[in-house]
C-alpha cells in the first residue's frame, strides 16, 4: 500500500553546505525502517525532505511511485509526519487534536470522533481524552501526538523522536503500533536514538554525516533489501 524511495538525495539549507549528502535508501510497505544518528545527523531534515517539505537540492524522493517534491496539495493522506516537537495545540483536549486533525483532513465529524477516541485507547490514553494537552505529562503529549498521526492511516508514516519522553511499557506499546500499521501495509520511517527502538526494526540506516564531515559519505545502511 505505500512505499517511499530516496535516490541520491541531497538537501541544504539555503547555500550552506548540505547535511544530506547522495543519501539512497528505499522502504518498501509493511516495512520500519529506524534512522540513526548523533544529534545534527540530519534526522529530521531527511525525514522532512521525505514528506515533501523540504526540496532536493540533487536527487529524488517519490512516495508510491510520485515525486514527493512539489509537495502534493490535493485531497489525500499518503504522507503523515509526527513531529519532534508535537506540533499539539495546548489549549485543546486531546481528543479534540486529533479531531481537527481528521476534520481538516476532510473526514466528517462522526467518524473523525469515533477515530480520535480510537487511537486515544489504542495508546493508552482514554483517562485523559478531555484534558487539554498543556495539563497532560510529556509523556502523554508524545502519544497523543502519535495518536493523531495514526489516525491518519497515512501510506508511509514519519515518526521523528517519538519515544523520546516514553517510559519502557510505552515505548513498548508505540512500537507495537507501529508494527500494525507496518502489517497493514503502511512504510514507517522512524528517526531515533533509542538503540532498543531501532533495533526492533527491520533496517537501519544511519546517517553519519552531518554538518561536522560534510564531505564523507552520508549514509551506511545495516539491512540488506533496503540498499539501493
Ligand atoms: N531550518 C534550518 N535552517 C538552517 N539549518 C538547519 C535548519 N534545520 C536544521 N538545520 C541544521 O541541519 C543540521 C541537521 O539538523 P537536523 O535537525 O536534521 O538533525 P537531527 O539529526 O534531527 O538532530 P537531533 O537528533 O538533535 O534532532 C544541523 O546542523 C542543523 O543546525
Amino acid at each position: 500500500m505505500g512505499s517511499i524511495s530516496v535516490d541520491r538525495l541531497t538537501v541544504a539549507y539555503g547555500n550552506a553546505v548540505p547535511v544530506l549528502r547522495d543519501v539512497s535508501v528505499d522502504v518498501p510497505e509493511g516495512r520500519i525502517l529506524a534512522v540513526t544518528g548523533w544529534s545534527g545527523a540530519g534526522k529530521t531534515t531527511l525525514l522532512r525532505a521525505m514528506a515533501g517539505l523540504l526540496p532536493p537540492r540533487e536527487g529524488t524522493v517519490t512516495v508510491d511511485g510520485a515525486p514527493a517534491w512539489p509537495r502534493q496539495r490535493r485531497p489525500g493522506r499518503s504522507v503523515v509526519i509526527i513531529p519532534q516537537d508535537n506540533g499539539l495545540l495546548t489549549a485543546l483536549t486531546a481528543v479534540e487534536n486529533i479531531e481537527a486533525v481528521l476534520i481538516a483532513n476532510q473526514i466528517r465529524p462522526g467518524e473523525a470522533r469515533r477515530l480520535a477516541l480510537h487511537w486515544l485507547e489504542r495508546l493508552g490514553l482514554s483517562a485523559q481524552r478531555d484534558q487539554v494537552v498543556e495539563e497532560l505529562s510529556g509523556g502523554q503529549q508524545q502519544r497523543t501526538a502519535i495518536a493523531r498521526g495514526l489516525a491518519l492511516q497515512g501510506s508511509v508514516v514519519l515518526a521523528d523522536e517519538v519515544l523520546s519522553e516514553l517510559d519502557a511499557a510505552s515505548r513498548g506499546m508505540v512500537l507495537e503500533t507501529f508494527r500494525e500499521e507496518a502489517n497493514r501495509g503502511a512504510a514507517v520511517i522512524l528517526a531515533t536514538h533509542d538503540a532498543e527502538a531501532a533495533a526492533f526494526c527491520d533496517a537501519e540506516l544511519q546517517l553519519t554525516g552531518g554538518t561536522a564531515r560534510p564531505r564523507r559519505s552520508s549514509t551506511r545502511l545495516i539491512g540488506m533489501e533496503m540498499v539501493s
